[in-house]
């Protein structure tokens, strides 16, 4: 890539442009592009590499929890319930409305008009009233009971009484002066019986679910509990706050990752910084009883990265060490105990959401047992420069059916996702202006349940 398409594209050190270089000049028969045969994908692999394929990785990361079985459920109130998924049927307690109630403000009538009108109205949520008898009315707001042997509820605006106070249908009313049996009485039972199944298991705890829950009786809901992570940020360079100096930076992962890991589903239960110390990192994990472990940094091979040898210390098995993905190629998932998993992110800001996306959303997605997203395509504005052989995720905005690819989507950088709206998966070798991309919504773009980040 000429200098001056690095600048442009924000993204020069995220290419190893250098080493793909190398493979081919190793493999003078091969040129950029080409396909391995029999890759499902269709995409070149990089030879004799260790490291798992995207989609692959992703769909790891989404099965890696099932051995140990699902949690137990819980019983958890309505105000805490948003964005779990329903263990249990929503079964509705109650007849829905539980009684036959007035559609309308007016009045309610029994039998053909005219009708005498009782001095007392009806209003919602009190006591029942006495029979009406054939030619007569009483006043009734929407949502009141209906009196036993109403016939219909003529609305206020259709009605008019005479100088002697009798009721009449005016013109005004469809067809002109009638009011039809049965118009405007919402029976009881006409949205659902007792018993009968409103939602099934596994529904998305939405904020019309909890109102429909509360309708029809409830005042918990039986959910798969939110799997609980713990965060573990690394690096003796993290300022918590003010300027950076000295070589010293401010750590960006540990006010990013809380609120996304919590839009996944996730109860954030630590945030901690833990120094670029071996010891300090073992005690930190095998201290933990979240159901997910989510380190930031020191997945290289670095002086001072800690990561791998701290899960051959704890006899963690690695079910994903390193996706062929750029940024975030050093990322790993690891078994550490039956029932927990540790997401090793990278500490490039952008790699970290790379590994946070790839990995950590499936592993989570499974453990919440919420459904996978529907995925989807949209042409890309602009041309995106490929990488040999990994699969790239770059910050894109989405503007009418199109994705916009936005600079400054280096590793390193945290700029182009900070105006993102979704990531799109561009395939080895890169794609040209309208080619269509996968896309992964960013939660809170995505207008779904994601906006929960409480
Ligand atoms: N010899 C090699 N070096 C590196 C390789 C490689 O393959 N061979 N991979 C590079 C890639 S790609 C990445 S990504 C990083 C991954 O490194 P680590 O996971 O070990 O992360 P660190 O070395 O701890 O940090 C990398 C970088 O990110 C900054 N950082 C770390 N944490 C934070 C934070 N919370 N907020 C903001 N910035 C953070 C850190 O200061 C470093 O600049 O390794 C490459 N090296
Ligand atoms: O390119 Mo690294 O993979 O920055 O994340």
């Amino acid at each position: 890539m000429s200098a001056r398409a690095a600048r442009h594209d924000g993204n020069a050190d995220d290419l190893d442009v250098e080493e793909a270089l190398a493979l081919v000049k190793e493999h003078p028969g091969r040129t950029r592009g080409d396909h391995t045969p029999g890759d499902p994908a269709g995409a070149p692999r990089r030879p004799h590499s260790h490291a798992t394929d995207w989609a692959e990785a992703r769909a790891l990361a989404a099965r890696a929890p099932r051995r140990a079985g699902r949690p137990d459920p819980v019983a958890v109130p309505l105000a805490s319930a948003l964005g779990l998924t329903l263990a249990a049927p929503l079964t509705a307690l109650t007849d829905l409305p539980s009684f036959d109630t007035s559609a309308m403000d007016g009045w309610a009538v029994s039998g053909p008009g005219p009708w005498s009108v009782r001095d007392e109205g009806v209003l919602a949520g009190h006591a029942a009233h006495p029979p009406l008898t054939d030619g007569e009315a009483v006043r009734i707001a929407t949502g009141a009971r209906t009196p036993p042997d109403t016939t219909a509820v003529l609305r206020s605006e259709h009605g008019r009484t005479d100088d002697k106070g009798r009721l009449h249908v005016t013109a005004a009313a469809r067809p002109p002066h009638t009011v039809s049996h049965g118009q405007d009485i919402r029976p009881r039972g006409q949205e659902c019986r007792s018993g009968d199944q409103l939602l099934p298991v596994g529904t998305l705890v939405t904020p019309p679910v909890l109102g429909m829950a509360a309708a029809a009786g409830y005042d918990t809901l039986t959910a798969v509990p939110r799997p609980r992570a713990d965060v573990f940020v690394l690096g003796d360079e993290l300022l918590g706050e003010g300027m950076p100096h000295d070589g010293l930076i401010r750590d960006a992962l540990g006010p990013l990752l809380p609120p996304w890991l919590r839009a996944l589903g996730a109860e954030v239960t630590a945030v901690r910084r833990v120094g670029d110390d071996e010891q300090a990192l073992f005690e930190a994990i095998t201290a933990s009883d979240a159901d997910v472990v989510v380190t930031t940094g020191g997945t290289a091979a670095g002086p001072v990265d800690h990561v791998h040898p701290v899960l051959r210390r704890i006899g963690a098995e690695l079910l994903v060490d390193g996706v062929n993905v750029r940024p975030g190629h050093p990322m790993l998932l690891a078994r550490t105990a039956e029932n927990q998993h540790l997401v090793g992110l990278p500490g490039n800001p952008l790699a970290a959401v790379s590994g946070l996306v790839t990995l950590a959303e499936p592993l989570l997605r499974t453990l919440a047992a919420r459904p996978a997203p529907e995925p989807y395509t949209l042409p890309l504005r602009d041309a995106v420069q490929g990488h040999p052989y990994d699969t790239r995720l770059v910050p894109v905005s989405l503007r009418g059916d199109r994705a916009l690819p936005l600079l400054y989507n280096g590793p390193a950088m945290l700029r182009g996702i900070a105006a993102a709206d979704a990531l799109a998966v561009v395939a080895p070798g890169g794609a040209r202006p309208g080619q269509e991309a996968e896309l992964l919504d960013l939660p809170w773009a995505s207008g779904g349940i994601g906006v929960c980040f409480t």
